[in-house]
């Protein structure tokens, strides 16, 4: 299914944010991981928080569900032996569960966005369980692979965090079940560091003791421990609420999203941050936050590692700025749905936008008179370049046509539902 983003020059409403994808994953994970009854509240419903559920209760949890939660009894240390498992196109849930395989005697993971997941590596932590003893058969660092685990030992472990953080949030989640106490000690960088936070927040909510570093370069976690079976609320997401945001910002807009809490430890909150150094007028108060957008924005620099999944948001809104932006110490864009740098710039470059690349920076000139359009986008089966695209969509002299933007599902099933509440111009189109 394509979208058709028409110019639209006022948006205006208000609702709830979506709930926080970061979190939901995690919640699921450390439920599972408990022996007992954990219950986890507003949960996010999508297609990677789809694929997690369906795979933890491959691995034998059991799941029930009503309107408001999931109630899942976990299966502690001891996951049912399966022979395969399917994460979609979801990074996080593969590299978390690629952990957790290792507590089976064989899991594979198939292979089936062989042009998204397929592409992206997962070398350091195939490299980092082989440490404990698992033996991992794999495609060059790519799916399809089989862990041979059963019996994982503890000990000192490496990794490197220069490509992505969920490797060591991995490794974080299983060193607690194994027998014996863990060192986990991170090789060169380490990139998206702050979604480090919400993975020991979750594991310290849960019961579990790690002693973490201060800047989380190395960590002692104790052995033989349990996680305990609890009641969860998952927060609103910043990561997709930052294209609503981003959205409002480029338009006369009065807008307002709720549940977006101020002190959340997601990065990606500096979505709000970024726009008011853009000038853009808003409020953040009481888990709120109010844009009333009047169409102009000034340039920017941020350093983009510290918001990873609202860059591609931050830099639509950068598209219709005053003067020239740099989104910089963002490499790791590369490693996601898609390339996106390269595959992302190029579709801006469509749309009319004056872009550059570097290996880690977007450079932005902005051009408030705004971009030409017209074109059909790639959308690259990757959800925040959907999103983003449309936001530029919304200020092009021409419709855009967003091909195969379902793939917005992965993160946000509801993104234009909620945009079309505020007034937008998209329509789904065959
Ligand atoms: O741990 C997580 O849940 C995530 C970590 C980040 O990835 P990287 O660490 O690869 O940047 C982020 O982009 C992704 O959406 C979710
Ligand atoms: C990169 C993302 O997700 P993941 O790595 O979990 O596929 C994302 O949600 O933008």
């Amino acid at each position: 299914m394509d979208v058709i983003v028409r110019p639209t020059p006022t948006l205006q409403g208000e609702f709830g944010a979506l709930s926080s994808k970061n979190y939901t994953t995690r919640y699921l994970l450390v439920a599972a991981l408990s022996e007992g009854v954990s219950t986890i509240y507003h949960p996010a419903h999508s297609e990677d928080s789809d694929a997690i559920r369906r795979c933890i209760a491959d691995l034998g949890a059991v799941l029930t569900e009503d309107e408001e939660k999931i109630v899942v009894q976990g299966f502690g240390r001891h996951p049912r032996d399966v022979k395969e498992l399917n994460v979609g196109n979801a990074g996080a849930v593969l590299r978390f569960l690629m952990a957790v395989a290792a507590l089976s005697p064989e899991v594979t993971f198939v292979n089936t966005y062989p042009d998204s997941l397929g592409k992206r590596p997962h070398d350091d932590l195939i490299q980092a369980l082989g440490q404990l003893g698992v033996e991992v058969e794999h495609n060059n660092g790519r799916l399809p692979i089989t862990i041979r685990g059963g019996k994982p030992q503890g000990g000192r472990i490496t990794v490197s965090g220069a490509v992505s953080s969920q490797y060591l949030s991995a490794l974080l989640f299983l060193t607690p079940l194994l027998d014996e106490d863990s060192e986990i000690i991170v090789l060169d960088d380490l990139k998206s560091k702050v979604v480090i936070g919400q993975t020991l927040e979750v594991m310290e909510q849960a019961g579990i003791t790690v002693h973490a570093a201060d800047d989380y370069m190395s960590f002692k976690v104790p052995g033989r421990q349990a996680y305990a079976a609890k009641s969860y609320t998952v927060q609103g997401d910043y990561p997709g609420s930052a294209a609503v945001l981003a959205a409002a910002a480029v338009t006369k807009s009065d807008v307002t999203i709720h549940r977006l809490a101020e002190h959340s430890k997601q990065g990606e909150r500096a979505i709000v941050d970024v726009l008011r150094m853009m000038e853009v007028p808003l409020t953040h108060e009481n888990g709120t936050v109010h844009v009333q957008g009047n169409g102009i924005l000034k340039a920017v620099e941020f350093d983009g590692d510290a918001a990873t999944d609202a860059v591609l948001a931050m830099v639509a809104a950068a598209v219709f700025a005053e003067g020239t932006s740099r989104f910089y110490n963002v490499e790791n864009l590369r490693y996601k749905e898609c390339d996106r740098i390269t595959d992302y710039l190029a579709e801006l470059t469509r749309a009319g936008a004056k872009v550059e690349e570097r290996r880690d920076e977007i450079i932005v000139h902005g051009t408030p008179e705004g971009v030409e359009g017209g074109v059909t986008i790639n959308a690259h089966y990757d959800h925040r370049v959907i999103m983003a695209l449309t936001v530029v969509g919304l200020r092009a002299r021409q419709p855009l046509r967003i091909k195969d933007a379902h793939h917005v599902a992965k993160s946000y099933p509801q993104y234009f539902d909620h945009l079309r509440s505020l007034g937008a111009n998209v329509e789904w189109v065959e």
